[in-house]
């Protein structure tokens, strides 16, 4: 498109592309690093997951290099953890605030044409009638075993939302999370001592990792 054109009714100017950076930026940055935290949180209260996720990236990895994204497609346990971090602690717990296009009736409730729409997708991930009793603050990646992708008609699972206006940097999103967190995990050993202190332990003998202090 050529900016000095005036028969252009839609240019992009060096504005529009400073606000989609910025869109980028605070849409890609902090949901991914959130994701991370409240998962490896999790990892870390519970020891079974972490022992499982150690024994699949031993057997998947071993011990003799480092994690790749080439590897994730083999890590089923790894996302399985992830999926079950997103379920309890989903990075945007109402979505972003959507529109109503039209009037419409859902399960007998009206709703109005331009309704602003929360989904408070914090809640369907806590439901018991879908996740079972042990739904809330309950973490088991293994009920995810059957498999379950983000997208398509099962919206039980919505973290990056659904259809035209759902996360569209989902699959970047996946990658950095998944990698991160196997990273972390196949490193380095956690734990936390007396019940409060956080010990960190290098795990595998990489000379790249002879200038870091072993133990915090
Ligand atoms: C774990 C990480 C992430 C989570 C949980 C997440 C979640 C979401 C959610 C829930 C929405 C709104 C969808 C809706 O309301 O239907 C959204 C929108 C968006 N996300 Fe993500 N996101 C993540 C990472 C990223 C990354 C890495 C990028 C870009 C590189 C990105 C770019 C965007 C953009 C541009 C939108 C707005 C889309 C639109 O309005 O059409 N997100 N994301």
């Amino acid at each position: 498109m050529n900016p000095h054109d005036k028969d252009e009714t839609y240019i992009i100017k060096r504005k529009n592309i400073k606000a989609i950076l910025l869109d980028m930026i605070a849409a890609s940055f902090e949901t991914s690093a959130v994701a991370i935290v409240w998962t490896f949180s999790e990892i870390l209260r519970h020891p079974r997951v972490m022992v499982a996720l150690q024994h699949e990236l031993e057997t998947v990895v071993g011990r003799n290099r480092l994690v790749e994204e080439s590897d994730l497609s083999k890590l089923t346990y790894l996302d399985m953890v992830v999926k079950e971090g997103l379920r309890l602690h989903p990075v945007a717990p109402f979505l972003v605030p959507h529109e109503s296009i039209e009037d419409i009736v859902i399960n007998g409730y009206f709703i109005r044409k331009k309704s602003r729409i929360l989904v408070n997708i914090w809640s369907m991930g806590r439901d018991r009638n879908i996740w079972s009793e042990n739904a809330e603050e309950y973490f088991f990646p293994e009920r995810f075993i059957n498999g379950y992708f983000f997208r398509g008609h099962d919206c039980r699972l919505i973290p990056f939302g659904s259809g035209r206006r759902g996360c569209p940097g989902m699959h970047l999103a996946l990658i950095n999370v998944s990698l991160i967190l196997a990273q972390l995990i196949h490193y380095f050993w956690y734990f936390i001592a007396n019940g409060y202190s956080f010990v960190c332990k290098a795990k595998l003998p990489f000379t790249w990792f002879s200038n870091l202090n072993n133990s915090r």
